[in-house]
């Protein structure tokens, strides 16, 4: 069965600093991974690599079947990735003037807005309503982003990703800056999709935001693998005591954990 991703004895080295070291990683089809590591800790300079926005330093990278540097297409891999991440930041400015349903449309190109030289079908129009519909958010088709809340803006910032049938979605702390009740709205609606048929992965800080539909986790620390596999062995006081630098417990409350700060 071929891997969603597959990285093997990555390394990455950035002014004879190694940012990773020997990462090893496997996502099989079905598995919803997080990643979890504290700032600093290699997730975004993963990911980077992962989307072909980066080249390691030696290592093998394979990406739903695009093998990188040989011969594989990066922009066209792209275009079978959604990706939610502070990137869009720079996409605020017109996003703020456009409707939810304008942004969603969006989308298709990955583009800020959509151009004269786009193609928007009625096909494209009607789907982009029934992602919104589909993510709980109708709402708010017709509502400028402005004048969304930001719990409803990242919501949207999901839906956009959606519009190309993506074979993976990739969440780059996407609960970033939300209050609670904005981050729990957030993490319900990605746990609806990784219960689905939606291949996710989720990168975050924090053990609180692993719904129970995430099934793997990787923990990195200082560019390394700390541990990886199934959320159930991963997720012990031993590996977060270690990822986090600081002696922890883990407390599991619904099927959800919880991060205790222990005395050193
Ligand atoms: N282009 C670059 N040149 C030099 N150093 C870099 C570069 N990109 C990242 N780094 C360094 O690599 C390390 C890992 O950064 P990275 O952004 O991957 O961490 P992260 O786990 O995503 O952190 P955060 O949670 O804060 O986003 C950091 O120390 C960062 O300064």
């Amino acid at each position: 069965m071929q891997a969603i991703i597959r990285v093997e004895n990555i390394s990455w080295q950035r002014q004879g600093r190694k940012i990773l070291e020997d990462v090893t990683w496997e996502v099989k089809p079905g598995e919803q991974w997080a990643i979890l590591g504290l700032n600093g800790s290699g997730k975004t300079s993963l990911l980077n690599i992962v989307t072909g926005f980066q080249f390691p330093s030696s290592g093998y990278t394979e990406v739903l079947g695009t093998v990188f540097g040989k011969g594989g297409n990066i922009p066209n891999l792209r275009q079978e990735i959604g990706f939610v991440s502070s990137a869009l930041k720079r996409f605020e400015k017109p996003f703020n003037s456009q409707t939810a349903k304008a942004i969603v449309l969006t989308g298709k190109y990955q583009s800020a807005q959509i151009f004269s030289f786009h193609e928007i079908t009625a096909e494209d129009e009607a789907r982009a309503e029934a992602i919104l519909e589909r993510l709980g958010i109708g709402y708010l088709t017709k509502q400028y982003y402005r004048t969304c809340s930001q719990g409803e803006q990242r919501r949207i910032l999901i839906a956009r990703a959606l519009m190309n049938r993506p074979r993976l979605l990739i969440l780059d702390e996407p609960c970033a800056g939300l209050d609670v009740k904005a981050r729990e709205e957030v993490l319900a609606m990605i746990d609806r999709l990784a219960a689905s048929e939606t291949q996710v992965l989720y990168v975050t800080h924090y053990i609180e935001e692993i719904t129970p539909a995430i099934t793997h986790l990787l923990l990195l620390k200082d560019g390394s693998v700390v541990a990886q596999g199934p959320k159930a062995e991963v997720l012990t006081d031993e590996n977060l005591t270690q990822t986090y630098k600081l002696p922890v417990s883990i407390r599991e409350h619904q099927g959800r954990a919880y991060l205790q700060i222990e005395q050193a």
